[in-house]
């Protein structure tokens, strides 16, 4: 199949103005280079452009030696071989500038990966450099203190909302292709700043083989988007970047497998790279396997390291664009969204009911999907205790015969527990009922009472004071075990 051209490079601004909403950034970069050309090196040799990912820093770079007619010569941080590699250009840079060839611009990519044990010797590189040295990272605080301090640090804004759209009908427009105007929006919300991250995503959604638009960006309902993080995994070469790549993506492990693995092929080109890419991901499909066999859900994390890391590392990747395709196994993309939505409802019915974290929700929904499997008659008494419908037991099941045998069986509980329930019902209402029937009587009995005793006071107390006195007379009143006896003893006596 022949690859498109990535629209990141094919528009990619080659001219400073324009780079997008960076003002600023841009003037702080120019009067840095002006003062290199201008034979007074600034007193900070090199340069820090930190800012998110997608915000222009590389496009700046690019730009920059355009207009002023510098080599680039790119090094990304990870490499092990940078410290040599910045040795050699700036050491070389210097002798080809005298031989009338281009000067070299360094521009070391991620530096926020720059390990500690080599911080110090690109820190005296920077102090020798002859040539300027430009370093892009996202998070500025994670270059190693040693190299901030010898650099200046340029900040790149997250581009708006409003800066992705305009961006992208930029593009559109140079296509000559129209898209509908929330699909550019839901593209632009989801980039999250970051443009590179928003035209991968347009390219994909204009050019891709997938039926349209809304069905690819039904994979954007996830909190970052599938597509974003197997670019993000397939762009590095850095083992953590790329299992930081996939942190927000909602999927399954099993499903981010199928995605890396439907696009291995696209990325590595040579033979011994793709095999190495696919040895890794084997070693996931065991953990994978392991984990589903013996419940140990822990294993899930290094299943996950050996599909993004592992794969990673396997060797050269493609440059640029990689388009990523949704894998072959899911069939088809509608039935698949049907199949999150009905497993996010259950994962958020589990959540509530069992009072479970997210992760957990999804480890407990695997336990239910096994029990779902061999025993229809437990499955039975979760879709009730979980008040599954029809179609998320289907869903759990796997299966639609047996779905609909644990759907009866369940249906017999809930009719089961109606009718305990309404006997139950029943039964509480008697028992409140006999309560203030006996609440009542109590009352009448104690107004009987009370009347008997205000008769009582009024036609027996006399004659009863005169019996005391009498047999007070005679002798004392007998007393009661350990009780004084009172007037109704005599009263009882009667
Ligand atoms: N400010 C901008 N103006 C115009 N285009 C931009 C801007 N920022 C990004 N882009 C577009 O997005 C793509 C990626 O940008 P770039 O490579 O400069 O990002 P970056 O900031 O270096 O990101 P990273 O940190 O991930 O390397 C480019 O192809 C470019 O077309």
């Amino acid at each position: 199949m022949p690859r498109e051209v990535p629209w990141v490079e094919k528009y990619r601004p080659r001219r400073l103005a324009e780079v997008v909403n960076q003002a600023k950034a841009l003037e702080q970069v120019k009067a840095w280079v002006e003062a290199w050309l201008h034979g007074h090196p600034p007193k900070k040799k090199a340069l820090i452009l930190a800012g998110p990912p997608g915000s222009g820093k590389t496009t700046t770079v690019y730009a920059l030696a355009h207009e002023y007619g510098f080599e680039v010569i790119e090094l990304n941080a990870s490499d092990e071989r940078t410290y040599e590699k910045i040795e050699r250009y700036v050491q070389a840079a210097y002798t080809m500038d005298i031989l009338g060839k281009h000067r070299k611009l360094i521009f070391l990519d991620e530096a926020d990966n720059i390990e500690p044990s080599g911080a110090k010797e690109i820190a005296k590189l920077i102090d020798r450099a002859r040539n300027p040295i430009i370093m892009a990272a996202n998070h500025y605080w994670e270059v190693p203190r040693e190299i901030r301090n010898k650099a200046q640090i340029v900040e790149y804004k997250r581009l708006t909302q409003r800066d992705i759209v305009k961006a992208l009908a930029r593009i559109l427009h140079r296509e000559g292709v129209t898209v509908p105007k929330e699909v550019l929006y839901d593209i632009a919300k989801h980039a999250n700043g970051d443009l590179r991250a928003a035209v991968n995503d347009l390219q994909t959604v204009v050019t891709g083989g997938v039926e349209g638009a809304h069905e690819v960006l039904a994979y954007r309902d996830t909190e970052k988007s599938v597509f974003q993080a197997l670019a993000q995994i397939f762009a590095t070469d850095n083992a953590k970047r790329a299992k930081i790549a996939v942190l927000g993506v909602d999927m399954f492990p099993h499903e981010l497998l199928q995605w890396i693995e439907e696009n291995v092929p696209y990325v590595y080109t040579k033979p011994e790279d793709i095999a190495r890419a696919y040895e890794a991901l084997s070693r996931a499909d065991i953990y994978l396997g392991r984990a589903q066999r013996t419940g140990a859900y822990s294993l899930w994390k290094y299943a996950t390291d050996m599909m993004t890391a592992g794969v990673a590392v396997s060797g050269v990747k493609k440059k640029g664009f990689v388009r990523i395709y949704p894998p072959k196994t899911i069939k088809l993309l509608t039935e698949s969204k049907t199949e999150r939505t009905l497993r996010d409802s259950v994962v958020k019915k589990i959540m509530k009911e069992m009072h479970m974290a997210k992760l957990e929700a999804l480890e407990t929904l695997n336990y239910l999907k096994a029990i779902f499997e061999s025993n229809p008659d437990m499955a039975a008494h979760f879709v009730v205790y979980l008040d599954l419908d029809l179609k998320e037991v289907e869903f759990i099941a796997g299966d639609s015969q047996k779905a609909k045998t644990i759907w009866a069986k369940s249906m017999n509980i809930e009719k089961r527990l109606k009718r305990e329930g309404e006997l139950e019902a029943r039964a509480r209402e008697a028992e409140k009922e006999a309560k203030v029937r006996e609440t009542k009587e109590i009352g009448r009995e104690e107004e009987r009472e009370t009347e008997g005793a205000e008769e009582l006071t009024e036609e027996e107390l006399e004659k009863a004071e005169e019996e005391i006195e009498a047999v007070g007379k005679e002798k004392k009143p007998e007393k009661k075990k350990g009780k004084q006896a009172t007037l109704f003893d005599f009263l009882g006596k009667k």
